[in-house]
């Protein structure tokens, strides 16, 4: 207890010593005191309250060998004293893919789409084995107890480097859809980017997200000038920071798993609730925005949607009708370029961030056009099979001279995604450039096991890992290791 603020972590305080805070200080909110169970099991005079001599069992007392001193791997503490398992049946990712994989099993093509990939899936095992052909060198007998992972993006600092990727049309994994997942983000305030494809509206997705988190708007813009501006104003009244365009699903791409079952919730009104409650679009339909409780229900079941439509049921119909015009105006064939790209930064005030960009030409563009940051990513191989690897993409783009200045300069912002799955993903991909990393199906697999509580679970693992994985290789702070993988990974032999 060198600088008196805290004991090591393996070191058990004696019942009714004043135990000094743990990174952070003071629990600023409910969700501080839920991430980081060190505190949670303090009395208010810092004493143990629910663990430790006066334990009736002593097995609970996990507060040595479980524990760790952080705002995130405190988690591990509450795995440990928890005798039933994870929420999630594990903490390792294959297996909770094959949680929620049995979880889903009577919705073979909501699954196929959240599991599939593009083609063979060539490109999305690439972005999973590229991590391995980066090795973490740790460092050891330095102080690292006290880490802090907070990070700043855009003038905003959050509790970590990780964000909640846009995923569409949740609706087909879970009742409670996109506002499980809001809820989620917004109770451990980590940033939520919500999809253009939602089963939401903006407006319920904020309202769900609540103040805490950050939450970004990905937009899939639609042809009609008139409809984009109203979706920027409404994310903006919504409270949405950023504006994140996805520029890589110009059309959807070859994906067996959904062609083989003809599945494509879109052309039955699921997953365009952005559009169905925009009024400037209802309006052009002659009809009014639809109400939340016209959202589309969990599960999706297209051989039922098409009885429906057959016998007339008039919500049924209308939803058919107007996915066919929204679907006309976004997502469909229709190759964008930087000229549209130059209108959204035109009409947007806050930051611009282009997702989907792989070829180091490109991010140079965005650098030229003014765009705020990228998000380096393949959409999880579901776009191109047999593209380059993101991490891949990562490491060529960071040896482009005018991306490094521009990223020093701090007015350009390099995020990435697509196969991040363990703490240590999240360390190698900071290493090689990234500034912040977005989490995908990691988080919808929780939402399928368990709605809110699993999102949690989720985020809680990786972070937790990730804060352990960093202590563990000497480093205290996500600026310790942010670009600087000459110093932290080496190259797998
Ligand atoms: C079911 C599903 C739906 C997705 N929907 C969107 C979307 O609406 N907008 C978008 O920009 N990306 C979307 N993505 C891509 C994710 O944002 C992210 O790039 C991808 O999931 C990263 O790959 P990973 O999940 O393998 O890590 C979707 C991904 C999945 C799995």
């Amino acid at each position: 207890m060198r600088d008196g603020r805290s004991s090591e972590p393996g070191i058990t305080q004696p019942a009714g010593t004043k135990r000094p805070h743990a990174f952070p200080p003071h629990p600023t909110s409910a969700s501080d005191l839920y991430c980081n169970p060190a505190l949670t099991t303090m009395s208010q005079d810092g004493t143990p309250a629910t663990a430790g001599a006066g334990s009736p069992d002593p097995s609970q007392d996990q507060r040595s060998y479980g524990a760790s001193v952080g705002r995130w791997s405190g988690y591990v503490r509450e795995l440990f004293s928890n005798p039933n398992g994870p929420l999630l049946g594990s903490v390792e990712p294959d297996k909770i893919e094959e949680a929620a994989r049995e979880k889903l099993k009577d919705s073979p093509g909501a699954w196929g789409f959240l599991y599939g990939n593009a083609g063979t899936g060539e490109t999305h095992r690439a972005n999973r084995n590229a991590f391995a052909r980066w090795q973490i060198v740790p460092r050891m007998l330095r102080d690292v107890t006290h880490r802090n992972v907070e990070t700043t993006l855009f003038g905003v600092t959050y509790p970590s480097p990780l964000l909640i990727a846009p995923i569409g049309a949740q609706s087909c994994f879970h009742p409670d859809a996109e506002l499980a997942t809001a809820r989620a983000a917004g109770a451990l305030n980590v940033p939520l980017v919500v999809s253009g494809a939602s089963s939401r509206s903006l407006e319920a997705i904020a309202d769900a997200n609540g103040p805490n988190s950050g939450r970004w708007f990905q937009i899939y813009w639609p042809r009609s000038d008139v409809y984009t501006l109203s979706l920027l104003r409404r994310a903006k009244a919504s409270g949405y920071s950023a504006l994140v365009v996805t520029v890589d699903t110009m059309s959807i791409g070859w994906r067996p798993a959904d062609l083989d079952r003809a599945f494509l919730p879109f052309v039955h009104g699921v997953g365009i609730q952005v559009g169905l409650s925009d009024p400037e679009f209802m309006k052009a339909q002659g009809k009014e925005p639809h109400a939340e409780e016209d959202a589309p229900q969990f599960p999706y079941d297209a051989a039922k949607i098409r009885v429906l439509y057959a016998q007339g049921d008039r919500l049924t119909r209308e939803r058919v009708e107007l996915a066919a015009a929204w679907g006309k105006e976004v997502v469909n064939g229709t190759y964008r370029t930087w000229e549209d790209v130059r209108f959204l930064r035109k009409n947007w005030e806050g930051p611009v961030v282009v997702k989907g960009l792989l070829a180091v030409q490109d991010i140079e563009i965005a650098i030229d056009e003014g765009i705020d940051g990228v998000i380096v990513s393949n959409h999880g191989g579901r776009q191109v099979d047999g593209s380059i690897s993101s991490l891949v993409a990562l490491e060529r783009i960071m040896k482009s001279q005018k991306v490094k200045e521009a990223q020093a300069s701090g007015k350009f912002t390099i995020l990435f995604d697509s196969g991040i799955r363990t703490g240590s993903d999240i360390f190698r991909a900071l290493a090689l450039g990234a500034q912040g990393v977005l989490l995908g199906r990691p988080y919808a697999y929780g939402l399928v096991i368990a709605g809110q509580a699993g999102v949690e679970a989720a985020i809680k693992n990786v972070l937790a890992d990730f804060e352990l994985t960093l202590g563990l290789a000497g480093h205290k702070t996500v600026a310790d290791i942010q670009g600087k993988a000459d110093e932290v990974l080496i190259r797998a032999e």
